[in-house]
């Protein structure tokens, strides 16, 4: 990967460091923490800060009983109503008093709810990840990630040994994707399928299709997106391009989907062939950031050259600082990406200057529903 200079050297002692060093040493006394939390006017923000810092501490502990109510199908065998302790450890094969600490544990992160003595139901988050499968399936690749995170030092300094996360996505191994099977690309094609319903929604509701004649989706998958394009355009006519191993279930999905005549594939690697033309709209969903910056100048090169003028590139991902605040989606693609091996998060300004030095102009950054889902930027060609 490139090196990025990401700091700014040039006001080492301004102003704005001279206050937060002040800051970080009070925050950093001990003496300072002790008034804080023992002051009724502070108290709250030390509160705060104490769980805030208390969550990043046990964080995993959160995010493996979450894999384990995935892993049991929990939330899909309580879809219907609630359940007695004694039915759940019997389905799960552990004993009762092991099945009381995850209800217990699950129930506190909200994913479940106690309803009465040994009796558990859905909690509010475990019914909303009902609402979208993907967040489950994401769940479940995190066992590649997390092992690759056994030792997050060895993992930035690459040292790793398995790099089980890079062979899950295997064109981050091998670019041009030649030696990649249909059977290497099936688990992350179908683990994309499963997510692109939510990413899509908040795509199409930020721009809307209808104004274009043909949509081209690069990196486009197994064509999710192109149908959920084509339930909201009739009009619209598809074209797809990805590397050989995925157009070929892309080209089986399509043609069940009844699209077969709507849609042209195209197999290629955007490193080393031109894309199609044809298309008024180019996408790009969860593409750009999966590459680094001298690839992704040379993909938005070709996006270009292949639209007319005036045609439109769609370009969605989650990006750095979309919701403001505090950005866990940053520090989880920071981290992600790095563990696959390539790419990087970039927030809406580092995209519009990429897109600028591309020869686009009229670039746009469009609000969305849901911001950590993926955010929008529309540009002219
Ligand atoms: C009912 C009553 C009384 C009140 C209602 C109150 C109310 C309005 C509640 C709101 C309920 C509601 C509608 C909730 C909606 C929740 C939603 C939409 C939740 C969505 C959550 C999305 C999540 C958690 C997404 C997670 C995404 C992850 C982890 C993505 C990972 C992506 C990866 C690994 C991508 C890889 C691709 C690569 C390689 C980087 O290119
Ligand atoms: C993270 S997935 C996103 C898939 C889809 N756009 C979605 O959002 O569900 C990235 C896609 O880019 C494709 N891809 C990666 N490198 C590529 C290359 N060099 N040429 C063409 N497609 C590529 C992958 O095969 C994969 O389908």
């Amino acid at each position: 990967m490139p090196s990025v200079v990401r700091y700014d050297t040039s006001a080492a002692t301004s102003l704005s460091d001279r206050w937060r060093g002040w800051r970080d040493s009070l925050l950093a006394s001990a003496a300072f923490q002790r008034w804080a939390a023992a002051c009724p006017l502070t108290r709250p923000i030390a509160r705060k800060r104490a769980a805030e810092l208390f969550d990043l501490c046990v964080g995993f502990v959160y995010s493996q009983t979450l894999a384990a109510c995935v892993q049991l199908e929990l939330f899909e065998g309580l879809r219907a109503g609630p359940c007695d302790v004694a039915t759940l450890a019997s389905r799960a094969a552990m004993s009762p008093d092991a099945m009381v600490s995850l209800c217990e544990a699950a129930s506190a992160l909200q994913l479940l709810e106690r309803r009465g003595a040994a009796r558990y139901g859905l909690g509010p988050l475990g019914a909303a990840l009902l609402g979208n499968p993907g967040i489950a399936a994401m769940v479940r690749h995190h066992a590649a990630l997390y092992a690759d995170l056994t030792d997050p030092v060895a993992l930035l300094r690459g040292q790793d040994s398995e790099r089980r996360l890079a062979q899950y996505w295997p064109y981050a191994l091998d670019k041009t994707g030649d030696a990649l099977t249909r059977d290497s690309v099936a688990p992350y094609t179908a683990l994309m399928a499963v997510s692109q319903p939510m990413i899509a929604d908040v795509v199409l509701a930020a721009y809307p299709l209808s104004g274009h004649r043909c949509l081209l989706d690069v990196g486009g998958g197994d064509g999710s997106f192109l149908m959920a394009a084509a339930r909201q355009a009739p009009q619209l006519r598809l074209q797809l391009f990805d590397l050989p191993g995925v157009v070929a279930i892309a080209q089986e999905r399509l043609a069940k989907a009844g699209l077969a005549d709507r849609v042209t594939i195209t197999p290629g690697s955007f490193y080393d062939d031109l894309l199609p033309t044809g298309a008024d709209v180019i996408s790009l969903i969860r593409v750009v950031h999966d590459h680094d910056d001298d690839a992704v100048a040379r993909l938005l090169a070709k996006v270009r050259a292949a639209l007319p003028d005036n045609g439109v590139l769609l370009l969605g991902e989650p990006m750095r600082e979309a919701a403001g605040g505090a950005d866990g989606v940053s520090a989880y693609f920071e981290i992600y990406l790095r563990a696959m091996g390539q790419g990087r998060p970039r927030s809406a300004a580092r995209l519009r200057d990429l897109l600028h030095a591309a020869g686009f102009s009229q670039v746009r950054v469009l609000r969305t529903r849901i911001p950590l889902v993926a955010s929008v930027i529309v540009a002219k060609s």
